[in-house]
């Protein structure tokens, strides 16, 4: 009966929001096109309302074919769109603009040039403070808690870079070399830990945080995902009361967790810090710049806070990418190998060597071209009414720079589908660049975002990327496995988990140590840190482990 109750009032909500957004929908200025897109469509990923609405006919205003977009790979469908009605277009969803871009150039000419109106964040329904409060650093709006803390952000993100991560993602590199040779089935748990970890001793100067870090990440994630909570498709549903909406409920207990985990990890750098203790950390050098800086205390704490999650959150995807690439391309395994042997010898690559291995960059940056880790990207938000091209772009509008899309323009990225390093290095593609000693690198990646609001994390994606693919290349040869009756296990190349970071589904693959050599280097390496124990307590992995 509640919940009979409770769906006539989705509905009538629902039904009211509509009819507002309709009525107070703005006509077209004289002398501009609206952009073309399809028409009365609605993006809707929650099955049950999906079967529901699907007996609605095309046509209606705001809802429509439901059954249009998947409920996975939403980018495949946005993507599908671009090359209908072009690389720039327009769609409603329950009311709101959306417009899609998958051409890096008018990305740039939007996002970048015109980014005094195009760097603001859209609401978030299911997290409707992401724009004012200042607990959320990549989805505020553009305002001054935002210029401070991203100027902030950006001092701890370049003093860290210029110290080499305090060596963290070295150390760790270790731990992560020793996990897969002992365990490679568990892969996804030992690289989630490898990226918790070391953005644990970034923030706070210890790795004993990365576990609850985990936790609080892939909590964030589904908050603020399309296929992670029902208001952030059906946007009306925010206003049902919090007694109504088990999201709501669920979205307050995790902030309460969230907020008590950064307070924990500060309290514990300042204790630490007092005595004089305390390890090269985020948290450390905010403590010894606050007067300068002038933010308060629990606004670093959650500055520090949100880059600890977007290192959890983001750098496992291309890590696994690589695995899935390996198995389908290794011939760069034995390029790679051929390389760090000439540069290196027998040892494993350090970030020292960068410069003289440029294939494994190109691995890296292929990877990252090849599967996005943030196919659909982040959305901006548009302030003012704009004209581009002609075409009319309402403010209000939310902007997404369809990663899938740009990194498949066949005129930058020849034979886009394929895995292809060698467009990094190889003089006769249009993405090489000289010197090779710098290039190929991460640096203004569109995978990274555009304008004012860049990722700034791109110095820990790129050291992290090339030792750990650097690592289990110089260690181990992937391939796709083979069963006992002989025959090739598949390896989906398209199967990827739909929040908005999205990894490729668990795969079955093969993992063989490159040398017995090498595998003992490995387990003296880690006895060596770990204080001569083999095991790590502090692990307990299993097929249960909650993954970011
Ligand atoms: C493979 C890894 C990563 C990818 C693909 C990635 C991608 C992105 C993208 C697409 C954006 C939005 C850009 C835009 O709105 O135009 C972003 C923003 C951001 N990223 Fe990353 N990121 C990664 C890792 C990291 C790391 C390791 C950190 C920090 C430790 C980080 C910190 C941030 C911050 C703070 C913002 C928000 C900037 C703002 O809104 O002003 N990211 N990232």
């Amino acid at each position: 009966m509640a919940l009979f109750t409770l769906l006539k009032l989705i509905l009538v909500v629902s039904v009211l929001y509509l009819l507002f957004k309709y009525l107070t929908r703005k006509s077209l200025p004289p002398g501009v096109r609206p952009l073309p897109g399809p028409k009365g469509k609605v993006l809707f990923r929650c099955h049950f309302f999906r079967n529901l609405l699907t007996k609605i006919p095309e046509g209606l205003p705001f809802i429509g074919r439901v059954h249009d977009v998947p409920a996975d790979s939403t980018w495949l469908k946005f993507w599908e769109w671009s090359q209908e009605y072009g690389p720039i277009y327009q769609m409603e969803i329950f009311g709101s603009q959306h417009v899609w871009i998958s051409s890096e150039q008018i990305a740039n000419d939007l996002l970048s040039k015109r980014g005094a109106i195009y760097s603001d964040r859209p609401l978030i329904p299911n997290l409707p403070d992401n724009r004012t409060s200042g607990d959320y650093l990549a989805l505020l709006g553009r305002t001054d808690t935002w210029r401070r803390q991203r100027k902030l952000g950006h001092q701890l993100m370049a003093r860290s870079a210029q110290a080499d991560l305090y060596s963290y993602p070295a150390v760790e590199l270790k731990r992560l070399l020793y996990f897969m040779s002992k365990d490679p089935a568990n892969y996804i748990a030992h690289m989630e830990e490898y990226t918790s970890r070391t953005i644990s001793r970034l923030a706070w100067g210890s790795e004993e945080h990365a576990a609850e870090l985990r936790v609080g990440t892939f909590g964030l994630l589904v908050t603020i995902s399309p296929s992670g909570a029902v208001p952030n498709v059906v946007a009306p549903l925010r206003y049902l009361p919090t007694w109504m909406s088990p999201w709501k409920k669920r979205e307050n207990a995790r902030h309460e967790r969230e907020n008590k985990f950064f307070r924990g990890c500060f309290e514990t750098v300042k204790e630490a810090h007092r005595k004089g203790e305390s390890k090269p950390s985020y948290t450390k050098m905010f403590l010894e710049e606050q007067e300068k800086s002038g933010v308060r205390e629990e606004e670093g704490q959650y500055i520090v806070g949100m880059m600890a999650i977007a290192g959890a959150l983001t750098i496992g995807s291309p890590m696994q990418s690589y695995i899935l690439a390996m198995c389908h391309y290794p011939k760069w395994q034995d390029m790679m190998r051929e390389e760090m042997q000439r540069v290196c010898g027998d040892r494993c690559p350090t970030w020292e060597d960068r410069a003289q291995l440029p294939t494994i960059r190109a691995v890296v940056k292929e990877v990252i071209r090849w599967r996005p880790p943030v196919p659909t990207g982040i959305p901006h938000c548009l302030e003012q009414d704009d004209v581009y091209d002609g075409y009319f772009i309402p403010a209000g509008a939310t902007i997404h720079a369809l990663e899938w899309g740009i990194t498949r323009d066949p005129k930058m990225y020849p034979d886009p589908e394929n895995f292809r390093p060698e467009r990094w290095l190889a003089p006769n593609f249009p993405t090489y660049r000289e010197p090779l000693t710098e290039y190929p690198n991460l640096k203004g990646h569109s995978q990274f975002g555009f304008g004012r609001r860049t990722c700034q994390g791109v110095d820990i994606v790129e050291q992290e990327l090339f030792l750990v693919m650097g690592g289990l290349a110089w260690a181990f040869d992937i391939r796709k496995k083979t069963s006992k009756w002989g025959y090739e296990v598949p390896v989906p190349t398209d199967k990827y988990t739909s929040l908005l970071i999205a990894k490729p589904e668990k795969m079955v693959f093969e993992m063989k140590p490159v040398s017995q050599d090498r595998v003992q280097m490995i387990e003296k390496e880690w006895e060596d840190l770990n204080g001569g124990r083999m095991a790590d307590e502090g692990v307990a992995m299993n097929e249960k482990t909650q993954t970011v």
